[in-house]
């Protein structure tokens, strides 16, 4: 049997191998030669020699592991255990990819390698060298199941868990097919990866310069917040690579004389069920009117709704559905602890300090709010009684975002408060600890959360949650999303005893009561548009508790604006909701809330 599927196996590879070429030779006829010259594409490729030695240097350092110390000093403060999330996790897979190690893991159902390797695929030996200087040596189950297909040239729609390898699953058959085509910067952009937060562009674009590293082809990003006049101008010289926000991409597409994207041949999009979402929706109808419709398209993604499945049934042609974590019994990572804590509404803060005092030294965390002004409050107190951290959400210019995710991502210990811009396909090393102080809007966004650690195969790494009393019925969802999650005991005899040097405080400092009432209003009104008014019903929300939660002895006087309906209403922030985390429902059919809708115009 083994060796049937090993045949055949072998054989799909070779057909695989055949059908890339030939597709190649095809596209390569259609384009024209290249007719720049060297030291222009040079420039535009953005991967000077002083560029990788930068960033190998910085690889070097995200991988040192470091030994934290045991903290038997300090007495507990709440029941979470304090056990060490193994951070040479990443680094130890990366030896045995090496051959340092003789063990070879076995394909197994949950963990996420397989024993299939980047050269069994083929590929070009400029693609491979890149590959192999990753220290990548055997492929994902997601990137074996992905890259075949999409190097025959076919529509994909891909779902595997969070940290798997998504990222080289579409990127490396992008590369493969600018490389064999012979795009040039002359012939335009051959690939486009839409992504939906500004910080996973990044990311994603720096993951395909190193791919593309000895490559002639050019990459480039195009993403909001960015210098656009520059955009423009590197558009316009040629970028075969581009990677972008949905917003920015339309703004080029519409307006930037000399962006010549009539060749697209490959259009990916990533965290697809979020670009799909209500807020970028009119964005991505633009997009796909203005590309080509001849093209291959990949959709990929953690979680699925029915609205990726409607783009994929009307805009894909006979798609490759890949889920590689169907049927699992949990669709979070192995190695992720997840708890959660009920606390009374009016100690949430003084929790939320106690835990960053505690850790924020030791551990590297990530703590999730709801709203911009929520973040922006937490961590200007932070910071004014000395828990140093970063913050990543919208309203900071992107040059200091995009500086703070470069900070976070070479920490090893220290504190990032964020809001969901940050949830989303971030790759960050060794988090330890995310906590979601704010609730997320459904398990779909819980299980994005959370998978900012944990990520690849045997990572460790721990996630709380905080809910009130009111919100306990939000375990349940989560149970039924197969999310195993435990209690933690609160112990309120083990917080810190501050709530009344906090309250003096806020009432003596002018600039931070009024960003807390800020904080406090926007956490009303965010409270108020949840997707599951069952459980998160802003009516049921006691003011005083609230407002001490923000540090204020009595409820501030502002306007709140909240639903007049009480919540009775089923009003939706997201379109598909909660009701389709992927693997709560087995595979990509079916319908979630808006099953019934037709998606005709991609
Ligand atoms: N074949 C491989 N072997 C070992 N590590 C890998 C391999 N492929 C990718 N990785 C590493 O695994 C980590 C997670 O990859 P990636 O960011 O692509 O995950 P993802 O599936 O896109 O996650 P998310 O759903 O959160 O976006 C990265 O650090 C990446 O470098």
């Amino acid at each position: 049997m083994a060796n049937l599927e090993s045949e055949q196996h072998s054989s799909e590879m070779e057909e695989m191998k055949k059908k890339s070429k030939k597709r190649a030779r095809d596209e390569a006829k259609k384009l024209e030669q290249p007719a720049v010259d060297d030291a222009e594409s040079e420039e535009i490729r953005a991967t000077s020699d002083e560029e990788l030695k930068k960033k190998k240097k910085k690889k070097k350092k995200s991988k040192k592991v470091k030994l934290e110390e045991q903290d038997n000093g300090e007495e507990e403060i709440t029941a979470i255990s304090d056990e060490e999330p193994k951070k040479d996790e990443k680094a130890k897979l990366e030896e045995q990819d090496n051959g340092e190690q003789e063990e070879e893991k076995e394909t197994s159902g949950s963990g996420i390698m397989t024993n299939e390797t980047f050269e069994s695929l083929g590929l070009s030996d400029h693609t491979y060298k890149s590959i192999k200087e990753m220290k990548f040596s055997r492929m994902t189950q997601i990137q074996a199941k992905a890259i075949p297909p999409l190097m025959m040239g076919k529509d994909v729609l891909g779902a595997a868990r969070t940290g798997s390898g998504k990222t080289l699953a579409f990127l490396i058959p992008a590369v493969e097919l600018l490389y064999h085509v012979r795009f040039s910067p002359r012939n335009g952009t051959g690939v486009i990866v839409i992504c939906p937060t500004r910080e996973l562009a990044i990311q994603s674009y720096g993951v395909a310069k190193e791919l593309l590293k000895y490559h002639s082809q050019t990459v480039g990003k195009v993403i909001g917040g960015e210098n656009r006049k520059k955009e423009a101008e590197i558009l316009v010289k040629g970028v075969n690579l581009l990677v972008a926000t949905p917003g920015r991409l339309l703004d080029h597409l519409e307006n930037t004389n000399g962006f010549v994207f009539k060749r697209l041949k490959f259009l990916v999009m990533d965290e697809a069920d979020r670009i799909l979402e209500q807020n970028f929706e009119e964005d991505m109808k633009k997009i796909i009117k203005l590309l080509p419709k001849t093209r291959q398209t990949a959709l990929f993604s953690a979680t699925q709704t029915s609205k990726v499945e409607d783009l994929a049934r009307v805009s894909l042609s006979l798609p490759v559905y890949i889920d590689v974590d169907e049927g699992r019994k949990e669709v979070t990572n192995e190695g992720l602890e997840q708890g959660y804590c009920v606390v009374p509404c009016a100690k949430r803060l003084i929790f939320l300090l106690t835990f960053l005092k505690r850790f924020h030294t030791k551990k590297k965390i990530m703590v999730f709010f709801s709203t911009c002004k929520s973040t922006k409050f937490h961590a200007e107190l932070f910071r004014y009684i000395k828990i140093g951290c970063l913050e990543i959400r919208r309203g900071i210019d992107q040059s200091k975002r995009t500086a703070t995710f470069f900070e976070f991502i070479k920490a090893e210990t220290g504190v990032l408060l964020c809001t969901n811009v940050a949830a989303r396909g971030l790759d960050i090393p060794h988090v330890d600890w995310i906590v979601q102080y704010d609730p997320p809007d459904d398990p779909t966004e819980y299980i994005h959360r959370v998978g900012r650690t944990a990520r690849g195969e045997g990572a460790k790494g721990k996630a709380l949650l905080v809910l009130t009393p009111d919100e306990l019925q939000f375990i349940q969802y989560l149970k039924a999303a197969k999310i195993p999650v435990e209690q933690h005991e609160f112990e309120e005899g083990k917080l810190l005893n501050v709530q009344a040097f906090l309250e003096k405080m806020m009432s003596e400092n002018t600039a931070l009561g009024l960003s807390a009432k800020e904080a406090y209003k926007t956490y009303i009104s965010g409270y108020d548009s949840h997707s599951m008014k069952d459980v998160f019903n802003a009516h049921r929300l006691d003011l005083k508790d609230v407002a001490a939660s923000f540090g204020f002895t009595s409820v501030p006087n502002v306007a709140l604006k909240i639903d007049r309906e009480g919540g009775r209403g089923y009003r939706s922030k997201r379109e598909d909701a909660y009701r389709r985390p992927r693997g709560g429902r087995s595979g990509f059919r079916g319908g979630g809330r808006d099953g019934g809708r037709s998606y005709m115009m991609y």
